[in-house]
């Protein structure tokens, strides 16, 4: 026998809508804090979007921080399927940070200008978050903790990423423990300092490509190279936005602007991975 709905229950299952406090979705997003971040310093309309942009970087970046943070210590213990599964998501994640160029990729002089000169001496160059990530792969500078000094937090955070092992030199350890010929010198490498090409970490790249795809060296030099590639193509599209929106002016940090940055994009990460190529 069928049941006949009363009159109220005609409709299928309708979201809650009583709550005693705040949504149990405000509690988990804390999206009122979220979207009470923008405090825009000009009154030109396409400041928003500059500084939205910025902040969903700097969102993408915690998390990519998170996922080569889990990936080093997964490494650390040998446990490679865990190092693996971070590694490529956040190469889904640097597919989503370098999307998130779009809004910006098209800026005029004109347009950048209508609310450039409200930014002062402020510059990504000055974001602790991108400094964690390419301490992570290795590259290290202990100047660049110099412009956090006043913020203690931030600055014990970034002494911590200065001091530990990067993701590389984590890689590296793995596959000295896996019977590949690492040197001691890059094993017991001042991790502070950054990372050098090294011949022989180059031969043993080569050793691992020059055998079957499937191993699991293989598969991780391969999610190494994918990271680095998203990494470059974010520093060549950030380069490409300031060409278009400021030409050869110099920068707001104080840098040369777009022939600084020109320099930064040619340098490859995880440097080895590309050279052994050369010689499979
Ligand atoms: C059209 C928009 C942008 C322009 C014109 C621009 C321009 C620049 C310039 C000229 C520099 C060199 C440092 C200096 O200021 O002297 C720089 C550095 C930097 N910018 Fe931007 N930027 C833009 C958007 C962004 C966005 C959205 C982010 C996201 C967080 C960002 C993050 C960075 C970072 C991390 C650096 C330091 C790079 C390094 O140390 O190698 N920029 N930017
Ligand atoms: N460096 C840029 C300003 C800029 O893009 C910026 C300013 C404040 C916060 C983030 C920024 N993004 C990248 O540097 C400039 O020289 O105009």
């Amino acid at each position: 026998m069928s049941h006949q709905p009363a009159p109220h229950e005609a409709e299928p299952d309708t979201p809650n809508l009583d709550f005693q406090g705040t949504t149990p979705y405000e509690d988990y997003v804390q999206a009122s804090v979220l979207t009470h971040l923008q405090h825009p310093l000009s009154d030109d309309p396409g400041e928003m979007v500059f500084l939205v942009t910025t902040q969903v970087m700097e969102l993408w970046f915690t998390v990519i921080v998170h996922e080569w943070q889990t990936a080093a210590q997964a490494l650390r213990e040998d446990d490679l399927p865990t190092a693996l599964a971070a590694l490529k998501r956040s190469t889904y994640e640097l597919e989503s940070l370098n999307a998130s160029w779009k809004p910006l990729a098209h800026l005029t002089p004109g347009q950048f200008n209508s609310y450039r000169s409200a930014l002062g001496e402020g510059s990504g160059f000055q974001s602790a978050m991108y400094r964690r990530m390419e301490f992570l792969l290795g590259e290290k500078s202990a100047s660049m903790l110099v412009p956090h000094r006043g913020a203690p937090r931030v600055h014990g955070e970034l002494e911590k990423a200065l001091t530990e092992p990067s993701l590389y030199d984590e890689v590296l350890g793995y596959l000295a423990r896996q019977g590949y010929a690492v040197p001691e010198s890059v094993l017991d490498r001042d991790p502070t300092r950054r990372y050098e090409p090294d011949a022989a970490v180059e031969r043993v790249w080569q050793e691992i490509y020059s055998g079957p795809d499937d191993t699991a060296p293989a598969r991780l030099g391969e999610a190494l190279t994918e990271v680095a590639e998203l990494v470059w193509r974010w520093r060549n599209d950030h380069l490409v936005a300031t060409r278009r929106a400021m030409g050869a002016k110099a920068g707001t940090g104080g840098s040369a602007g777009v022939a600084w940055l020109e320099k930064r994009a040619t340098k490859n990460v995880f440097p080895e991975l590309w050279t052994a190529r050369s010689h499979v």
